[in-house]
C-alpha cells in the first residue's frame, strides 16, 4: 500500500507537508508512520464572543492543534492575526514537532490562534479575546498536556490573562501551563529575547563553519518585532553591520549600519510597537518588500511566512538566509535560491531559541525555582550551538540541505517515540 500524500490550499501547510514527505521517502520511514505523523491529533476550533468597548458584540474564531504528542505534552504558541486559520495553525503544529524533536526537547508539538486584528483593537478588547479564548481552549491545555506560549501579535500580557483566567476556573495556580510570562509572574529571565538570541547564534555559527568573520558581516532583518529586534541587537553587538530592517510600515535602510538600540527604543515607545517615524543620520526609507532584496551577506527573514515566494525569490541577492520565522521560504523559492547557490538555515532549527527558553521556564515553573539570566543563556547557547553544528554535519556528511537534514534528524526521534510507546497514543 502507497501512502495518499496529502496537500492544502493552504500554502504554509503545503510547504510543511512536502518537506516531510521528502524527508520521510528519503530516510525510508515506513507508510504506517507516514501516515500517522502526517495527521493531527487534534484540532479544536471555538467560537469567541466578546462585547467591544462601543458595546456591540462580534465572535472570533479560535484554534488549538495538537500535531504530535509522541514525546511530550504539545508545546508552540499562539498568534493574534487576521490570516489566522485551522490549516495556518495546524502547520505551525505539525512544525513544532519537528522543532521539539530536533532541538531534544520533551515536548510533541501544538500551535494556535485567533483570527482578529490586534491593530483595531483596544488593551481591554484584546484581554476580553484572549480570556474567551483561554477559557474556551481550558479542556484541552495543561503542564502535561499542551503548553502555550507568545507567537505573532502575543506576548506577557496575553500569557497572563490566560494563566489567570484558568488558574480561577481550576480554583489553584496554574503558572506552568503557558511560557513567555512576564518574570514577575513566574516568567523566566533570558526567554524575551531567546527566540531572537537563538537566530543570531546560528547566523554567527554559519558564519564562522564557513570561515567568515562576523564583523562587519552585513545584515538584514525583514520584521522588527520579539525574533528580529534581539537578532539584531545580538548581531550588531557582535560587531555585524545591521543596515536593513523592516516593519509593516516600510524598509528602514541605512548603508553604514542602522543604530538597533535607538531603532529598538523607538519601537518600544510607539503606541503600536512600530518603526513608523524613525530617524537617523543617513537613513533611507524604502518600501515594505525592499528588505529582501538587499545586497547583504546575511538576510533574516523574521515576520511572517511564505515571505520569500516563487515570485521574488529570484532578486534575493543574500548570500546566507536564516530563517527566524515559521515559513518564510516556500518550496517553490527554496528552488530558486538553491539554484542560486543562497545557503539557508531552515527555520525549526533557526528559531528554535524560543521553545528551548520556553523549555526552561516550564521548568522552573515546575520547580517553583528560577534561574539567573546567565544560567538560562549559557544552557541556551550550548544547545542552539550543538543542534546547529549536528545538523551542519549531517548535511555535510549526506550532502544534502540543512532543511533536508534538519527533517531527517528530527522525524527519527519521533518515529522512534511512537515505535516504542505503540501507534494509539
Ligand atoms: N516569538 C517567538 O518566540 C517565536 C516566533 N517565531 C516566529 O517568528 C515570526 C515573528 O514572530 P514575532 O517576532 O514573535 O512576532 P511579532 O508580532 O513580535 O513581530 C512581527 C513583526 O513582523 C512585522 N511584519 C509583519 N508583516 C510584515 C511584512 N509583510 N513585511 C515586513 N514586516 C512585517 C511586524 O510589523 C512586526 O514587526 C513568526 O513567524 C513567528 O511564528 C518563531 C519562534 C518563536
Ligand atoms: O515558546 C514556545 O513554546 C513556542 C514558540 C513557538 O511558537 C515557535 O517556536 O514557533
Amino acid at each position: 500500500m502507497s501512502v495518499e500524500k496529502r496537500t492544502s490550499t493552504n500554502v504554509l501547510l503545503d510547504t510543511a507537508l512536502k518537506n516531510f514527505y521528502g524527508a520521510a521517502a528519503e530516510m525510508g520511514l515506513e507508510d504506517g508512520l507516514v501516515e500517522i505523523l502526517s495527521r493531527s491529533e487534534r484540532k479544536v476550533c471555538v467560537s469567541i464572543p466578546v462585547e467591544l468597548d462601543d458595546g456591540t458584540i462580534r465572535v472570533f474564531d479560535g484554534f488549538r492543534v495538537l500535531h504530535s504528542s509522541a514525546l511530550g505534552p504539545g508545546k508552540g504558541g499562539v498568534r493574534f492575526h487576521p490570516d489566522v486559520c485551522v490549516d495556518e495553525c495546524e502547520a505551525l503544529a505539525f512544525m513544532m514537532t519537528w522543532k521539539c524533536s530536533l532541538a531534544g526537547i520533551p515536548y510533541g508539538g501544538g500551535k494556535g490562534g485567533v483570527s482578529c486584528d490586534p491593530l483595531e483593537l483596544s488593551p481591554r478588547e484584546k484581554e476580553r479575546i484572549a480570556r474567551t479564548f483561554a477559557a474556551r481552549i481550558e479542556p484541552f491545555v495543561g503542564a502535561w498536556t499542551d503548553v502555550p506560549a507568545p507567537d505573532v501579535n502575543t506576548g506577557g500580557p496575553e500569557m497572563i490573562w490566560f494563566m489567570d483566567t484558568i488558574s480561577k476556573m481550576r480554583g489553584r495556580l496554574e503558572p506552568a501551563i503557558f511560557t513567555g510570562k512576564p518574570i514577575s509572574l513566574w516568567g523566566s529571565k533570558g526567554r524575551t529575547a531567546a527566540t531572537g538570541l537563538g537566530v543570531a547564534t546560528c547566523a554567527m555559527e554559519l558564519l564562522k563553519v564557513l570561515g567568515k568573520p562576523v564583523k562587519d558581516a552585513t545584515v538584514a532583518v525583514q520584521g522588527f518585532g520579539n525574533v528580529g529586534t534581539y537578532a539584531a541587537k545580538v548581531l550588531s553587538e557582535a560587531g555585524a553591520k545591521v543596515v536593513g530592517v523592516s516593519d509593516i510600515t516600510g524598509t528602514y535602510f541605512c548603508k553604514d549600519g542602522l543604530d538597533i538600540a535607538k531603532a529598538m527604543a523607538h519601537v518600544s515607545n510607539h503606541p503600536k510597537k512600530l518603526l513608523e517615524g524613525y530617524q537617523q543620520a543617513g537613513l533611507e526609507k524604502l518600501p515594505l518588500a525592499d528588505v529582501l532584496f538587499l545586497d547583504v551577506d546575511v538576510l533574516l527573514p523574521c515576520a511572517l511566512e511564505g515571505a520569500i515566494n516563487a515570485k521574488n525569490a529570484d532578486m534575493v541577492k543574500a548570500t546566507f538566509i536564516v530563517e527566524g520565522a515559521n515559513g518564510p521560504v516556500t518550496p517553490e523559492a527554496d528552488a530558486v535560491l538553491d539554484a542560486k547557490g543562497i545557503l539557508i538555515v531552515p527555520d525549526f532549527l533557526a528559531n528554535s531559541g524560543g521553545v528551548v527558553g520556553s523549555y526552561f521556564e516550564w521548568c522552573q515553573d515546575l520547580a517553583g525555582f528560577f534561574w539567573t539570566e546567565e544560567e538560562y543563556n549559557e544552557r541556551l547557547l550550548r544547545i542552539m550551538r550543538d543542534n546547529f553544528h549536528r545538523v551542519w554535519e549531517y548535511s555535510q556528511e549526506k550532502s544534502i540541505k540543512m532543511r533536508r537534514a534538519a527533517f531527517m534528524v528530527a522525524i527519527k526521534r519521533v518515529a522512534d517515540a511512537v515505535r516504542m510507546r505503540g501507534i494509539f497514543l
